[in-house]
């Protein structure tokens, strides 16, 4: 049998952490309530055993409020997830803007090379006049705004604005086609709709008023009031619109700040659980799950994170390289409450190249930098030494997330940046708009696993009975025992939350089941993730994860430039088998023979059970906008199902590809019998 933790190698120590945030965290707590924590795991123990835990980070992070809780938890609407804070009146934007002064809070950046910088003041002067219009053109506590926008100032500053006024909102990033931003917001209908005239990305100028003019129609129709058209990312002029163009109450952002009454800037006072962002799970057919979220709850969490993860305080950079359609932004938000700068980045991490992006994070002197493994896998794969391209000398911390970062890939990035960052994987997502398990900067990081549970999380590994088996070192799904305070609040028109409990707590009555297939170190207490759970390969009954055969790959990535690992098992199949796509770099061949050390390595590395049925080349891998490598869908579609892509794919036309697969014995590799012909074994 594989051994899980086979890599479990320290890779980083923290050199003092009697001096990290959390351990003086742990000590107040002690003090205050006359407890014995010795260290992080005691501290966890107490974070989920005692809902006063959350009301020592509500002090401990010093949220701003004008009239206190009356206790930290009660019943909810729905019986999973109950209501935090009753009584206590506090404004999420209010929290966020409560430094003040010429520091810089935000750079915000172009792929252009454009880069320009605001300050605290700045920014709440901004905010102040965006929330001004808004209030002008009617907008009240409870409406919806929504947004089409790059990660620019502007996208902050309306989300910032919308919190001020006690309104909802939600974004997406400009690569969502019309259909996927029609799936979206005419769910929640929008009274304020912004919107992107022009963007350049990768190199490329996209007109999108088109687009805009098709959404804004339907949208009209639902009871939109105002389409607030930005400037052209590129120019920073607006977009003259065609006369025959309709954009029904469409005005300039220029004309739309004009109305407002230079009214100061107010902080409507609401509960701890007024519903917020609207987030849309990435679903890659159907519509996508709309989920409500509390201003209190991704506030608390994400201070959380940012004063006690990240470490940030006012000498740092927080940068997390987002779009606004992915939860890290709306995460990525929340830094500002700790008095630190955070850079919003419009534009391609690859262009013009890798080198030019590593010397932007080096010249901004980033003590705080976010991506996704795909972004690390990139650098390695061109044979990129970060170290040689620019210094990393500022950086404290890299935040990698999206996707599993597997042994291999923990191993080169330590290498990469330098034996002093300490390298966090985090894992969560849109669901919680937090994380479950994360980084704990008072413990060691072992390649390929997430350091520890995240405070407050009462996570645990579920076999399919239901048993908690975390403590055995198995797989299993990764579940969350007791509510924590960014559970959604419901899923936007599910009054029954019947739709919310199919999606969370069917597999265990009463226990959020993420769909994460995950093990625990026993020994480290550190968790590896395998893969999604629905993902999850079961040739012969043995039950593993994608990442157990991609970490293998990484060994080939002079080769390789990706690869995707399904089960198929289609309706006249007994059992499943695995098939492993590649999709070759340029200039390298698709050869019996790399299939054949392929196949060894991981026979060699894991077990003959877990070399794949058959490997295939690919021209391409599917990917959802945000990153994330999509499984499932080729999962169902090598299986015989024939899916709709839904505006999340970032590469539809990928999909395609994959319908070849299910009938193997078309491809004339397989017998009559279903065995590979000889000239077929690959
Ligand atoms: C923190 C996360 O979990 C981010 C993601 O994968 O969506």
């Amino acid at each position: 049998m594989t051994d899980l933790f086979e890599h479990s190698r320290i890779i980083w120590r923290p050199t003092q952490p009697q001096f990290t945030p959390v351990e003086s965290f742990r000590r107040i707590i002690n003090h205050k309530r006359g407890l014995q924590l010795k260290d992080f795991h005691d501290l966890h123990r107490y974070s989920v055993e005692d809902y006063g835990f959350w009301e020592d980070l509500w002090d401990y992070c010093g949220v701003v409020y004008s009239v206190p809780h009356e206790k930290v938890i009660t019943e909810g609407r729905f019986k999973e997830i109950p209501t935090w804070f009753p009584g206590a009146r506090l404004n999420y934007a209010e929290n966020i803007l409560r430094h003040d002064g010429d520091a810089i809070a935000v750079t915000a950046a172009r792929e252009s090379g454009e880069v320009s910088d605001y300050s605290y003041r700045q920014l709440r002067h901004m905010v102040r006049d965006m929330a001004a219009a808004m209030r002008a053109n009617g907008l009240q506590v409870g409406d919806r705004v929504a947004a089409v926008v790059t990660n620019h100032i502007s996208a902050l500053t309306i989300a910032l604005a919308t919190a001020s006024v006690g309104a909802s909102f939600s974004s997406t990033a400009p690569d969502m086609g019309t259909q996927g931003i029609l799936d979206r917001y005419t769910q929640i209908k929008p009274k304020l709709f912004f919107a992107e005239t022009e963007v350049f990305y990768a190199g490329k100028t996209t007109n999108l008023v088109g687009r805009v003019s098709e959404v804004t129609q339907k949208l009209c129709r639902m009871g939109m009031e105002r389409a607030i058209l930005l400037p052209s990312s590129k120019t920073g002029k607006d977009l003259a619109i065609p006369k025959d163009v309709k954009i029904p109450n469409g005005m300039t952002l220029s004309a739309f700040l004009a109305t407002g009454d230079g009214r100061p800037l107010t902080f409507e006072q609401l509960p701890f659980s007024h519903p917020f962002y609207i987030l849309f799970s990435s679903g890659t057919t159907g519509p996508p799950k709309c989920i409500i979220h509390s201003a209190g709850g991704v506030l608390l969490q994400g201070m959380k994170d940012s004063l006690l993860t990240y470490q940030h305080d006012r000498n740092d950079t927080h940068f997390q390289y987002t779009t606004t359609g992915w939860m890290m932004w709306n995460a990525m938000i929340v830094n500002l409450s700790s008095a630190c700068r955070i850079i919003c980045y419009d534009g391609s991490p690859f262009h013009p190249d890798l080198r030019t992006f590593l010397r932007f994070i080096s010249d901004q002197r980033v003590t705080y930098f976010g991506t996704s493994p795909r972004w690390m896998a990139e650098l390695r794969g061109q044979g990129i030494k970060p170290l040689e391209v620019a210094s990393f000398d500022s950086l404290k911390n890299m935040f990698i997330t999206g996707a599993v970062l597997t042994p291999p890939m923990f191993e080169w990035t330590q290498q990469a940046f330098g034996p002093d960052v300490h390298l966090i994987s985090g894992s969560g997502g849109t669901d919680i708009c937090a994380g479950f398990v994360s980084g704990a900067p008072s413990l060691p990081v072992h390649a390929g696993e997430l350091q520890a549970k995240s405070l407050g999380m009462k996570v645990q590994v579920f076999d399919y009975e239901g048993n908690n088996i975390e403590d055995s070192g198995q797989p299993g799904e990764l579940v969350c025992v007791r509510p924590h305070p960014s559970l959604p609040l419901g899923f936007w028109g599910d009054d029954s939350g019947e739709k919310l409990r199919a999606a969370y707590f069917e597999m265990f009555p009463g226990v959020w089941r993420q769909g994460d297939f995950v093990a625990k170190n026993p020994k480290t207490q550190g968790f590896i993730f395998l893969g999604r759970s629905d993902g999850v390969l079961n040739p012969s009954g043995v039950r593993m994860g994608s990442a157990e055969i991609y970490s293998v790959l990484e060994a080939f990535s002079t080769e390789l430039e990706d690869s995707l690992c399904v089960g198929q098992r289609r309706p006249e199949d007994k059992d499943e088998r695995v098939i492993l796509f590649l999709k070759m770099r340029s200039g390298h061949k698709f050869t019996d023979e790399l299939v054949e050390h392929i196949r060894k390595a991981i026979r060699e590395a894991r077990s003959p059970r877990h070399v794949p049925a058959f490997i295939f080349p690919v021209e391409d891998i599917p990917y959802t906008v945000n990153g994330k490598k999509i499984e499932i869908a080729v999962k169902q579609i090598v299986s015989g199902s024939t899916l709709k892509p839904s505006g999340t794919v970032a590469n539809p036309e990928s999909l395609k590809l994959y319908y070849k697969f299910r009938h193997l014995e078309d491809l004339d590799l397989v017998d009559g019998r279903g065995k590979l012909k000889e000239k077929a074994k690959l």
